[in-house]
């Protein structure tokens, strides 16, 4: 179905902002502007809608994700890759991976990357919120942060997972569940998981323990399709709030401060790319941004927030020196081992007319294959636990009972995000993921063009450390796979013929005869983003010369500026953070209240409390890309 065709309708940003250059006082006026709808962005609209008290004006580059097909059917998230919903971005060239320029995608919709992920729900290891904590941060340990998960989330119990088996919460909005479909090979991966001393465990959300073989759970609902933030936080009801507008197919290009630079006041956007054409709008109390760890660090750059030297070489006028700007990039790492299973797998799901039964199903059952997130299982464990005596640790060796390395089982081949064409056959990949990597990369600006992309550089793998994470991973992986139950399942030699993701790695042979150098060619050709970049606009004391936003996560030296998503990160979670960016949101909007409160609390923009049209026209659905709209 193409994206939003049936739903022609576009919601024009004159009814909610003014063009560029109007007097101040005619400027529309809303209490918080919140810049990208995208994971954090829905979670925070909702919030701070609920109590009707504030107005609330939300910025999406893209459209809605209602509309988007491939993101409400699960399995079929990586349809989605370089399609208009999809940022589409490339990093520099890796000099630690042959040399490669890495596809990272984004989600450009409501909920962003929640409405492309792979939908793993895991709230990750309490540590990490600890060392968050421990580096100044305070309200920011695990005791203050496990109640906003549970705020956020909807559990929804089966059979083999009820309720009071697991640590999950039912009340909140956001709907998690064991994983929706277990293809055969998954439960032969965890039980050999468990016999190479990665023990099965069932709830990966025990915050007690991090490290086990397990499945993996999922934000899938009862219908099986998936359950983004904003379908989550943006329902119907919650868009038809009189003090919600959503705005969408509109690219923020710039934070607008007073004339003394010491206070956001709003922000500048534009519709279409190449046009002149600005409108601007006016925050009263605060400029919210939410644009996550590639955005952020770019908007905030673009508009004099950032690294003076950076700025200058720019030409851009300087608002803040925050030398961390875009700096401090952690990102998850994977690389793949492909076999060919002996049992059904995913793969049939590919193909467009062998994966009709299972299309059907899905529609009028909301069962079976594509309700699979594809990442259906994974171990979590430690390096120092499943090493050798003769190995060295890693320079950073986690407490007892958090990871530092997993391998997810995806019942599919799924090298180079499935962009590379390969010959239909029933496949498990197995992903080795590096969880706490040392190297940092960073964000900086290519042009001053807010349309650009800005230069990524994750530097992967640049410390030995990594590198030997990498190679272990892959050794464990191999080591998994020659292990029963799942050596019975699967075939142990590969033929890799035509895969551009392979180039040293080509024709027939084992996995198991492969030696370090063979595997180190291997990682590096097959290795990937896991999707997780974070910390680019990182949390932190003044004092700390890399800290761009305080424990309230208002950005240094400016009133009025807070940034809410992925990039504040201090260090990278030890697994998959889509939850922790929502727990973040929840948090801050809490904070968001509660100072609001601190200043009055009274609402001072001018469409609030007056009878002003609700955003969305939900009948409709005009948040859905319109038809005539190029793709920004
Ligand atoms: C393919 C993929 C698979 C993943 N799998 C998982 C998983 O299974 N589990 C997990 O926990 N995590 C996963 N992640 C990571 C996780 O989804 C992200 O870390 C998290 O969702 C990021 O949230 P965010 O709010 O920081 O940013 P985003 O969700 O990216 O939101 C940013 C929003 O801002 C908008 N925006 C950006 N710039 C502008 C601008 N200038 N003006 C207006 N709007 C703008 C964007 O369009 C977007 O909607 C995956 C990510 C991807 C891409």
């Amino acid at each position: 179905m193409p994206n939003g065709s049936f739903w022609p309708g576009e919601y024009k940003p004159s009814a909610y902002a003014s063009p560029a250059g109007s007097k101040g006082e005619s400027v529309r006026k809303y209490d918080y502007i919140i810049v990208g709808g995208g994971t954090a962005g829905a979670v925070l609209a909702n919030r701070l809608t609920a109590d009707g008290k504030h107005t609330v004006l939300v910025l999406e580059a893209g459209y809605s994700d209602s509309r988007q097909v491939f993101s409400r059917i699960p399995a079929a998230f990586p349809f989605l890759f370089q399609k208009d919903a999809d940022w589409f971005y490339e990093t520099e060239p890796q000099p630690n991976l042959n040399n490669r320029r890495m596809f990272w995608p984004r989600g450009k919709m409501l909920g962003g990357c929640s409405s492309m992920n792979a939908m793993i729900y895991q709230r990750c290891s309490p540590d990490t919120y600890n060392d968050w904590a421990a580096q100044g941060n305070e309200g920011w340990d695990w005791a203050h942060m496990q109640p906003y998960f549970e705020k956020s989330e909807r559990f929804l119990p089966s059979a083999d997972f009820p309720t009071d088996k697991v640590h999950h919460a039912g009340n909140g909005p956001w709907k998690t569940r064991a994983a929706a479909f277990t293809s055969p090979v998954t439960r032969a991966i965890i039980g050999a998981g468990d016999a190479i001393g990665v023990p099965k465990i069932d709830d990966l959300n025990n915050p007690n323990t991090q490290v086990g073989s397990a499945r993996l759970q999922s934000t899938v609902d009862e219908n099986g399709r998936r359950h983004s933030t904003s379908q989550a936080f943006l329902t119907k009801d919650v868009r038809r709030r009189k003090n919600l507008t959503i705005g969408v197919g509109v690219l923020t290009t710039k934070i607008l401060f007073s004339d003394d630079r010491k206070r956001a006041i709003g922000v500048e956007f534009a519709q279409k790319k190449g046009t002149a054409k600005r409108y601007v709008v006016h925050a009263t109390k605060e400029v919210l941004v939410c644009t996550g760890s590639i955005n952020t660090p770019q908007l905030l750059m673009l508009s004099g927030v950032g690294p003076a030297a950076e700025l200058a070489t720019h030409k851009i006028p300087l608002v803040a020196d925050l030398p961390g700007v875009g700096q401090n990039m952690a990102d998850h790492l994977a690389c793949s081992a492909v076999y060919y299973t002996k049992c059904k797998s995913l793969e049939h799901l590919k193909h467009e007319i062998k994966s009709g039964p299972a299309v059907l199903q899905w529609v009028l059952a909301g069962k079976g294959g594509l309700t699979s997130n594809v990442a259906e299982s994974a171990l979590f464990f430690r390096h120092e636990d499943l090493k050798g005596p003769e190995e060295p640790s890693l320079d950073v060796v986690p407490p007892p009972g958090a990871p530092d390395i997993e391998i997810i089982g995806a019942s599919v081949n799924y090298i180079n995000h499935t962009l590379d064409k390969l010959p239909a056959r029933d496949s498990v990949t197995l992903i080795p993921i590096h969880l706490d990597p040392t190297s940092r990369g960073t964000i900086t600006l290519k042009d001053t063009s807010p349309w650009s992309a800005p230069r990524i550089d994750p530097n992967y793998c640049a410390t030995e450390n990594d590198r030997r994470a990498m190679l272990f991973g892959m050794k464990t992986a191999i080591k998994l796979a020659a292990t029963e139950p799942l050596k019975g399942q699967i075939h142990m030699s590969f033929d890799f013929k035509k895969p551009k993701a392979l180039a040293h790695l080509r024709g027939k042979g084992e996995f198991a005869d492969l030696d370090d150098a063979a595997l180190e060619a291997l990682w590096k050709d097959t290795s990937s983003t896991l999707y997780h970049p974070t910390g680019t606009a990182k949390m932190g004391l003044s004092s700390d010369a890399r800290a761009v936003v305080d424990a309230r996560l208002r950005v240094h030296g400016i009133a009025g500026l807070r940034v809410v998503d992925a990039s504040i990160m201090p260090t990278i979670v030890r697994g998959h953070p889509q939850a922790a960016v929502v727990a973040i949101a929840e948090k801050a909007a809490d904070m968001i209240m509660e100072d609001v409160k601190l200043s009055g609390g009274v609402s001072r923009s001018s469409a609030s409390g007056s009878q002003e049209e609700p955003g969305l026209e939900v009948a409709g659905d005009p948040l859905a890309l319109p038809k005539a709209e190029p793709a920004a």
